[in-house]
C-alpha cells in the first residue's frame, strides 16, 4: 500500500475540492463518521452509559474531532468538546462544525491545562478522540503550551485513544516525534496511510491504523505517485522465483556463504539453513578451517568447507578459494559471525572488489565497510545488498540523527548505488531510485543473536534463484517477518528462536506461493 507525504495529502484534497468541486465540509464530515465509528468500537459498554471526549485543534484535523464529537453526542455519549488553541484560528470547516454542534446543544469549550475539573473529565473518560494535530503540524509541540497539556492528559487518561488522521505530535512525513507526541489505540487515518504511521516511532503510537476513503476521487488517489510503500503479500509472491516442473538442483541457484569464526559457530549455519529453506538448489558454506568440523557436523542440507584461517578468523589467504567457489555460484553472503580483525576487513573488501556475483553483505562483513565505502561504490555496476542493524548502519555513515529512518536509508542508497535493508521494528528496504518499501510482518521475538543471519540466508538463497534486488531483499525481509510471526504463534516471541524462524520459512512461503 502507498505511503503518503502531509504534502501529497493536501495537494490531493485540493485538487478534490477545488478541481472535481466536491465540498470540503463534506470530507470533514466522512473523516469525522470514520473517527466516531472507531470510537464507538471500543467503548466498553453501550454509549449511553460512557464517557468521552474530543480535544480539538483550530486546524482542520480539530474540525473532525467536532464533527465526531456532534456524531458521537447523537449516538449517545456523554461528551464534552474542547478547543486546544484560539476560536479566531478556527477554520472555516471547523469554525463551520462547531456551530452544528451547538445546534446539538453542545458547545465547544476553551481548553484550560490549569482546570482540574477538564482534567478529571478527559482523564476519566472511555473513549478520547485526539484531534489537535494532524497533516498541518509543522514544528514541534512546545513544552508549557496547552498542545502539551492536551497531549499529556490523552496519554494520562485511562480512555482509549483514537486519533484522527494521525496521532498529534507524530510527524507524518518521518514518523519522528515533534516535541511530544499521542499514543492512540487507534488511528482512522484518511484516504491514504502516512510514511509516519509505518515507520519510527509513529509506527508504534499510532496504534492500529485504518484507512478510511472519505470521498476523494479514486482516481486521484490511483494516480498518486508515491516513493514509499508498505510491502504487501502480492509483491511478495511475484518476488518467489517460479519453480520449473522440470527443473534440477542447478536451475534453482548455487548460493555461497562465507562467514564464521570461532565462537561464531552458529551464524554461518543459521544462513546456511536459512537458504536451504528458502528454494535454492545448493548452498556452499566457506568457514575458518577451525571451525569446519562443527560446521560439517551440524550442516546436512548445505555443504560446507574449510577456508585458510588465522587465530579462529579467516585470513586474507582465504581470498582465492572463495573467489573461485563465487565464480561458480549465483549470489553470495558474506559476514555472518566473521568476527572482526584487520585480516577479515582486508579479506572483505578484496571479495567486495573482486567478486561480479550478487553480494548480500551482513554483520561484521558491513563492519568491515567501515572508513571503506569507496569499495562499495566501486560495485555499483553490481548487485549489492547490505542489512544493517542501526549501530553498523551508523558505522558505515548513515545518519539516523533527525529521526527520519526512511529519509536516512534512502539518502544511503542514493549515495553508494546499492540496495539498503536497514533492520529493526518496521525494516525499511530502500533502491538506488529512492523507491523505499516498509516491511510489517515480524515481532519482538525477532530481537535475538541469529535472527539477521537468517535474514541474509533468505535474501541471498532469492537472489540466487533469479529474483531482482528489490524483490530478493524486500521479499526475503516479510517472509523472514512472517515466519517470525508464526513462530511467535506457537511459541511466544519470548520463547523463539532463530532456528524456529528457520523451520517456520516453508510456512511462511507456503502463505504467498
Ligand atoms: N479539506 C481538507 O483538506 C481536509 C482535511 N482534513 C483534516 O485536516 C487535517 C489538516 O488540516 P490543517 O491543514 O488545517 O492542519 P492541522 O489541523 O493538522 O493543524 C494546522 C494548525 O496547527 C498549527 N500548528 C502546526 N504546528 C503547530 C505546533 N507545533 N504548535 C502549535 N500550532 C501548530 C498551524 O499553524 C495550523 O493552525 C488533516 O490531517 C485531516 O485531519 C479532513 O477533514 C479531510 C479534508
Ligand atoms: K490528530
Amino acid at each position: 500500500m502507498k505511503l503518503a507525504t502531509a504534502s501529497q495529502m493536501k495537494e490531493l484534497d485540493r485538487q478534490a475540492i477545488e478541481e472535481r468541486g466536491i465540498p470540503s465540509i463534506d470530507l470533514m464530515e466522512r473523516a469525522a463518521e470514520g473517527v466516531a465509528r472507531a470510537a464507538l468500537d471500543l467503548l466498553p459498554q453501550r454509549p449511553g452509559r460512557c464517557r468521552g471526549a474530543a480535544l480539538c485543534g483550530a486546524g482542520n484535523n480539530g474540525g473532525d474531532g467536532i464533527a465526531a464529537a456532534r456524531l458521537l453526542f447523537l449516538k449517545g455519549l456523554k461528551i464534552r468538546a474542547f478547543l486546544v488553541g484560539d476560536y479566531e484560528k478556527l477554520t472555516p470547516d471547523a469554525l463551520e462544525e462547531t456551530r452544528r454542534l451547538s445546534e446539538c446543544g453542545v458547545e465547544l469549550e476553551r481548553f484550560d491545562p490549569a482546570d482540574a475539573s477538564q482534567r478529571a473529565w478527559v482523564l476519566g473518560c472511555d473513549v478520547v478522540i485526539d484531534a489537535v494535530f494532524g497533516v498541518g503540524l509543522s514544528r514541534p509541540i512546545a513544552a508549557g503550551s496547552p498542545f502539551a497539556a492536551a497531549v499529556d492528559w490523552m496519554n494520562e487518561s485511562r480512555a482509549a485513544v483514537v486519533a484522527a488522521d494521525i496521532a498529534s505530535g507524530v510527524a507524518a512525513d518521518t514518523g519522528d516525534v515533534l516535541g511530544r507526541a499521542v499514543r492512540a489505540d487507534r488511528t482512522v487515518t484518511f484516504t491514504l496511510p502516512k510514511i509516519g504511521q509505518a515507520v519510527g516511532e509513529g509506527a508504534v503510537l499510532s496504534g492500529d491504523v485504518e484507512v478510511r476513503d472519505i470521498g476523494i476521487p479514486a482516481d486521484l488517489v490511483r494516480g498518486l505517485a508515491c516513493r514509499a510503500q508498505t510491502v504487501e503479500r502480492d509483491f511478495v509472491r511475484t518476488a518467489l522465483p517460479p519453480r520449473k516442473i522440470d527443473g534440477h538442483k542447478g536451475t534453482f541457484g548455487k548460493v555461497l556463504i562465507v562467514g564464521g569464526a570461532v565462537g561464531y559457530t552458529g551464524a554461518p549455519w543459521l544462513t546456511a539453513a536459512a537458504a536451504a529453506r528458502s528454494g535454492c538448489g545448493l548452498v556452499f558454506l566457506g568457514v575458518p578451517e577451525a571451525i569446519w568440523p562443527v560446521e560439517a557436523a551440524k550442516c546436512v542440507s548445505a555443504m560446507p568447507f574449510p577456508l585458510p584461517d588465522k587465530h579462529g578468523k579467516l585470513s586474507p589467504k582465504a581470498k582465492e578459494e572463495i573467489l573461485k567457489r563465487a565464480a561458480g555460484c549465483d549470489a553470495v553472503a558474506l559476514g555472518p559471525g566473521l568476527g572482526r580483525g584487520d585480516g577479515v576487513t582486508e579479506l572483505v573488501l578484496e571479495l567486495l572488489r573482486e567478486i561480479r556475483q550478487p553480494v548480500v553483505l551482513d554483520a561484521d562483513g558491513i563492519n568491515a565497510l567501515a572508513g571503506h565505502m569507496d569499495v562499495l561504490d566501486a560495485r555499483q555496476d553490481r548487485v549489492t545488498v547490505l542489512t544493517p542493524h542501526d549501530g553498523e548502519f551508523a558505522r558505515i555513515g548513515g545518519d539516523l540523527s533527525a529521526g527520519d529512518r526512511l529519509g536516512a536509508a534512502r539518502a544511503f542508497t542514493e549515495a553508494h548505488g546499492c540496495v539498503l535493508v536497514l533492520k529493526g521494528h518496521r525494516t525499511i528496504t530502500a533502491v538506488p531510485s529512492g523507491n523505499a518499501l516498509v516491511n510489517t510482518t515480524g515481532n519482538s521475538g525477532l530481537a535475538k543473536g541469529g535472527s539477521g543471519d537468517v535474514l541474509t540466508g533468505v535474501i541471498a538463497s532469492l537472489l540466487a534463484q533469479g529474483a531482482s534486488p528489490v524483490q530478493a531483499a524486500a521479499g526475503g525481509v516479510w517472509l523472514h517477518g512472517r515466519a517470525g510471526d508464526l513462530a511467535a504463534e506457537r511459541l511466544t516471541a519470548y520463547g523463539m528462536t532463530p532456528e524456529d524462524v528457520v523451520s517456520a520459512l516453508p510456512a511462511a512461503i507456503g502463505e504467498v506461493q
